[in-house]
């Protein structure tokens, strides 16, 4: 998998930043994004598999066992548990039973390899009968370590697995996991890499930097879900954007993003038409959107699946926007519909620049990502929030999260128009929390290209076929 390398490093004390990371129980989903982005900030997956099978062995070896039995799956666990094998071979009698699966990991065949090259005993078992050749070497364990599967495992634990589960389970010698225990094993203790992934784990450090954890980077496009083959029309989600009015281009400029970044149809209430075959233009009666559109706009609303409000919009429209939004889904607020009272949907995203988080809440929210999270966590807006900036600071009630990526040459007008049309794309099948980091990152990203070949001459126009690039080639390549 090409590992895209973050570089620019980040612009803060980042030992103050401790208090936004996650401390309690982290899902797979989570702890792989935070891998991949401690690889691409430099840390290969083999030294973090160096590091969390080091931690096994540690624990391990309070046991001070003199038999240890290592059951290791044909995943990145079962990597963990050839490190600590590789690691323990003075301390005790180890025998590894290893599970060749015929598509072992590249770390995990590469800990194989290694091994062979140590005093343990490694035995390959490929079904349940060669498990069951192998009983004396359960009964005689003064230790199990439990390496088989980890978060990467999904569903009923399939044979030859569920044997070996069964029969660690029959022997005398206590289990200890790795990172969490296989599926119906019983643990005697287990040791969580970086975060728990369940209750009861003792956590140990694997080195991970914490920017991997409360920064965007690579890792969170594997939260882009792949579509399946037999996927009707319309799965990309239906967005509609209302504005325009004083300005022409924005609410264009939001819907040919939210194309860019996967919806299936764009829908756009504005007073002034742009010919844009890709979209589809929703007239207004009047120069500036009123309460007399409200007829057209409400169905329109309940029928789509995210609802953009702001781009372009002038000042005037805010009551329009505070009445849509009550038949809103999943609501993005940007721009001018970022004015007291907020309109909020059953889900909102709010995109605010500094002077229109100062408008929303009255307080400045000051020049570091630090003191701008701290104000963001503690305004009362009921929802998600991207404020922007040279690092956005994204937050819902509980996470914090910081997007590096971008350029000054982002400052020319309309690329907040594009940012907001690649979130409301986004949430159509992702959080708001989530939508707004994908977004925040790929735009950034998108723009880190055209810098490259444009410089200050961007426009916000040239972000949008850079889009798609950031958001689908890089999973296309991680297959
Ligand atoms: N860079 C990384 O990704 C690191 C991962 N680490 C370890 O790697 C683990 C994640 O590794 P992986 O993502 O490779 O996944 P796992 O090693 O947890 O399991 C994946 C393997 O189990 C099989 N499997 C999945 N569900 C199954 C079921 N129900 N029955 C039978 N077999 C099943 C899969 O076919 C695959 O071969 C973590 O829990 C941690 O222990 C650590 O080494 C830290 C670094
Ligand atoms: N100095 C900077 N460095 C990096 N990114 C920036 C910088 N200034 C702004 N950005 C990014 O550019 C976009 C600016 O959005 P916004 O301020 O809403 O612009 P506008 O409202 O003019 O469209 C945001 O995505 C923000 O993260
Ligand atoms: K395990």
């Amino acid at each position: 998998m090409t590992i895209h390398m973050q570089h620019q490093p980040f612009p803060d004390d980042l030992t103050r930043y401790s208090e936004y990371a996650c401390l309690d129980l982290i899902t797979p989903e989570e702890m792989r994004r935070i891998d991949h982005n401690a690889q691409s900030l430099g840390i290969s997956g083999l030294e973090l598999m160096e590091s969390a099978g080091t931690a096994l062995s540690l624990v391990a070896q309070e046991y001070h066992a003199g038999i240890v039995l290592i059951l290791c799956g044909s995943g990145n666990n079962g990597g963990d548990g050839l490190v600590a094998a590789r690691h323990m071979s003075r301390e005790a009698e180890v025998t590894v039973l290893w599970y060749d699966s015929g598509h072992q990991t590249r770390s995990t065949r590469r800990q194989l390899e290694r091994l062979s090259h140590c005093d343990v005993r490694s035995i390959r078992f490929r079904c349940r009968e060669d498990l069951l050749h192998h009983l004396d070497i359960f009964s005689k364990a003064d230790l199990i370590v439990d390496a088989l599967l980890g978060t990467g495992g999904a569903g009923t634990v399939r044979e030859p697995l569920k044997t070996c589960i069964d029969l660690a389970n029959q022997s005398q010698a206590p289990v200890l996991c790795a990172d969490l225990p296989s599926p119906g094993i019983i643990p005697d203790r287990i040791c969580a890499f970086h975060r728990p992934k369940v209750k009861d784990s003792e956590v140990y450090d694997i080195g991970i930097p914490i920017l991997a954890e409360i920064g965007t980077g690579p890792g969170d496009l594997l939260l882009m879900q792949e579509r399946k083959q037999n996927v009707h029309k319309g799965v990309g989600g239906e967005i509609l954007v209302i504005g325009g009015g004083p300005y022409q281009g924005a609410p264009w400029l939001s819907g040919l993003a939210a194309l860019r970044a996967g919806a299936d149809i764009v829908r756009i209430v504005t007073p002034h038409y742009l010919p844009e075959p890709d979209l589809i233009h929703i007239p207004t009666s009047g120069d500036t959107i009123t309460q007399n559109d409200l007829d057209t706009i409400i169905p329109l609303c309940d029928r789509s699946d995210v609802v953009l409000c702001g781009p372009g919009l002038g000042p005037d429209a805010h009551e329009v926007i505070l009445t849509c939004s009550e038949h809103v889904k999943k609501g993005v607020f940007d721009a001018d519909s970022l004015r007291t009272p907020l309109p909020h949907a059953h889900e909102s995203l709010y995109t605010p620049h500094t002077g229109e988080f100062t408008r929303i809440t009255g307080r400045d929210p000051g020049l570091t990502p630090y003191d701008r999270a701290h104000a963001v966590r503690n305004s009362d807006i009921p929802g998600t929030v991207l404020l922007k900036g040279p690092v956005d600071v994204i937050s819902d009630t509980k996470r914090i999260r910081f997007n590096q990526t971008g350029t000054p040459a982002m400052t020319t007008g309309g690329t907040g128009d594009v940012l907001a049309g690649v979130c409301a794309a986004l949430m159509v099948h992702l959080s708001a929390f989530d939508a707004a980091c994908i977004g925040a990152y790929a735009t950034g990203c998108a723009g880190e290209m055209i810098t490259n070949t444009h410089g200050y001459g961007m426009t916000a126009r040239d972000l949008i076929p850079a889009i798609p690039q950031v958001l689908f080639r890089r999973t296309l390549e991680g297959e």
